[in-house]
């Protein structure tokens, strides 16, 4: 039988970390061990597949930038174009895992799995779990069921949806979920297994298209909470911000101190996503404001991270908000 052939792509993060000791589990150094040294560290992964590993960066996942964005999703887009690769599978810091995650799952123009992966525990940890998540990764990547579905995301024998996982816990092994909408499968036996499905949009059926794209337009989220005030709302304008993602409280309301203020940018031109600092649940619109009055633009269940990344996208097509409304119920 024919192994299918996988190319890991290594951008740093825990699972590239290594700490002073065995039960160092937190202080010790993300980004440190190159992406040979991890699939050598898995030499199982030989049995189920052909893996090339390269290298794109080295770094922690919360310096993550737009332009990190565009250079991985241009090599993915290109690999993925050759007959030659059947899947990809990226390891990358927890912190900032579930946005290049949605990122791609909106960019990439292929139906061949993407499967990002980390890991809770460096590399040196006791029962670190880089070597099982990435193993998982490398056999969902070479499943002919996980075409189709969209980026996944690979930790804890769990596989999960780009669009809704999200980072749970600051340090507990099993801090990835998908909190109500729901996971899509499990990896055992060791076979990818899936339940569900999202009925959102992503890669091949996207209208995005970063080929020609060398920055993305600035989108910036002010969070929500009592006493708020808009001086980083009306900062982030003056410096420039295309876009504001407002992570309001509760159902996305906006405090009054703030709303005159965010009326005034949107009047000046920036688009105004309202979405909410919960987490969980839709942000309806004409609820929390008169978005129709307003002309803001409601995230629907995207968190505040997530809707940036949909917005800055979605700046790079029109600035109209009937437009960018439609997108945030299509992806
Ligand atoms: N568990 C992790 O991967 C966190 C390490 C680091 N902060 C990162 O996101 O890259």
């Amino acid at each position: 039988e024919k192994l299918p052939n996988i190319t890991i792509l290594a951008t740093g993060g825990t699972i590239a970390g290594s700490g002073a000791t065995s039960t160092t589990t937190v202080g010790y150094t993300a980004a440190t061990v190159g992406v040979q040294q991890l699939i050598n560290a898995v030499p199982e992964l030989s049995k189920i597949s052909n893996v090339t590993g390269e290298q794109v960066f080295q770094i922690a996942s919360e310096s993550m930038t737009n332009e990190h964005w565009l250079t991985l999703g241009k090599r993915v887009n290109t690999l993925l174009a050759q007959p030659n690769v059947d899947g990809i599978v990226i390891t990358h810091g927890t912190d900032t895992l579930e946005e290049t995650a949605y990122f791609l799952n909106l960019v990439v123009k292929s139906r061949k799995p993407v499967v990002l992966v980390g890991a809770m525990r460096p590399g040196t940890a006791l029962s670190a779990d880089g070597p099982i998540n990435l193993y998982n990764a490398v056999l969902i990547a070479g499943s002919p069921e996980a075409v189709g579905k969209g980026v996944l995301v690979a930790l804890g024998d769990q596989i999960h949806g780009a669009r809704d996982v999200t980072k749970t816990n600051t340090s507990t092994p099993d801090s990835f979920k998908t909190p109500e909408l729901g996971m899509l499968g499990y990896v055992q036996g060791p076979k990818a297994h899936f339940y569900h499905v999202s009925t959102r949009k992503h890669t091949v059926e996207t209208e995005f298209d970063i080929s020609n794209l060398s920055a993305l337009p600035q989108v910036d989220i002010v969070y929500g909470y009592a006493n708020m005030n808009p001086v980083a709302l009306n900062a982030f304008i003056a410096a420039g911000a295309k876009g504001i993602v407002h992570a309001g409280t509760g159902d996305g309301s906006v405090a009054a101190k703030v709303k005159p203020d965010l009326a005034a940018a949107r009047k000046n031109g920036t688009v105004i996503v309202r979405a909410s600092r919960v987490g969980n649940g839709i942000v309806a619109r004409n609820g929390e404001a008169n978005d129709d009055e307003l002309d803001f633009v409601v995230s629907d269940t995207l968190s505040a991270q997530k809707a940036r990344i949909l917005l800055m996208l979605g700046l790079t097509k029109t600035s109209n908000t009937k437009e960018l409304q439609r997108m945030f119920y299509m992806y």
